[in-house]
């Protein structure tokens, strides 16, 4: 939420979530300083839980928890529901994405001023040069001087959900830097959380959380 203005200055028209699972949490600040707002996911279960919380369907996913603590980190607890109805107003679409297709999107995109993702990236990606080349795509979804903001978890080779256990890429805070360079960024800051508790091993063996701003650059560098 610091990333946001009035905190980080980040605000524009068009703003894409990618992989965005069932979850509205990573909109809540964002949603007051960005026009419109395209969510996607790759699968269609997920898709279908964020429109059943757009059209405030009965059985959706209840996100008044989150969304009184972020009104509260923001100073007004009070104004939880106004912020619900502007993220649901705010939100225009919600597409399918695939981070391995050649096209991250099957439908053309309206070049956007910020494109965030949180803990999507190092599951479709097998290596680095995977993950390098999703950067690179999502370069082309940016406005020249775009932002992207990617949140995640470091070091991290697998994780549970229930009975299912999920591959990871396990990237350092050094793999990611180095990505996103390769990949043509600019990077602003890089924000590294250890992890505190380090029972629940198998649940998952990250030992912290990555959060990186970076811009793609104004203009195509000539060399
Ligand atoms: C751990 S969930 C994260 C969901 C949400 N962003 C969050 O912060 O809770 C990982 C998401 O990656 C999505 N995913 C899996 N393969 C993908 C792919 N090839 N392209 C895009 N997203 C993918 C999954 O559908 C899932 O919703």
């Amino acid at each position: 939420y610091t990333v946001f203005y009035p905190l980080g200055g980040v605000k524009g028209d068009i703003l894409i979530d990618f992989g965005a699972g069932p979850t509205i949490y990573q909109l809540l600040s964002a949603c007051e300083v960005f026009n419109s707002i395209i969510t996607s996911d790759f699968l269609e279960q997920n898709r279908e839980q964020l429109e059943k919380w757009l059209k405030k369907d009965p059985a959706a996913l209840d996100w008044t928890h989150f969304t009184k603590y972020v009104c509260e980190l923001e100073g007004n607890r009070d104004t939880w529901e106004k912020k619900e109805e502007t993220l649901r107003r705010k939100i225009t679409k919600v597409l399918k994405c695939d981070a391995l297709a050649e096209k991250p999107f099957d439908v053309p995109m309206p070049a956007a001023d910020c494109l965030i993702s949180c803990l999507c990236l190092e599951s479709p990606c097998q290596d680095l040069e995977a993950y390098i080349n999703i950067l690179k795509k999502l370069k082309e979804l940016l406005k020249p001087g775009g932002h992207i903001i990617i949140q995640s978890i470091l070091n991290c080779s697998y994780y549970h959900i229930g009975n299912s256990c999920f591959p990871h890429l396990s990237l350092s805070k050094d793999d990611v830097e180095k990505s996103f360079k390769e990949a043509g960024y600019e990077i602003v800051n890089i924000k590294v959380l250890q992890r505190s508790v380090i029972s629940e091993m198998e649940k998952s063996d990250s030992n912290g959380y990555y959060s990186i701003h970076a811009r793609k650059p104004q203009r195509v560098r000539l060399h």
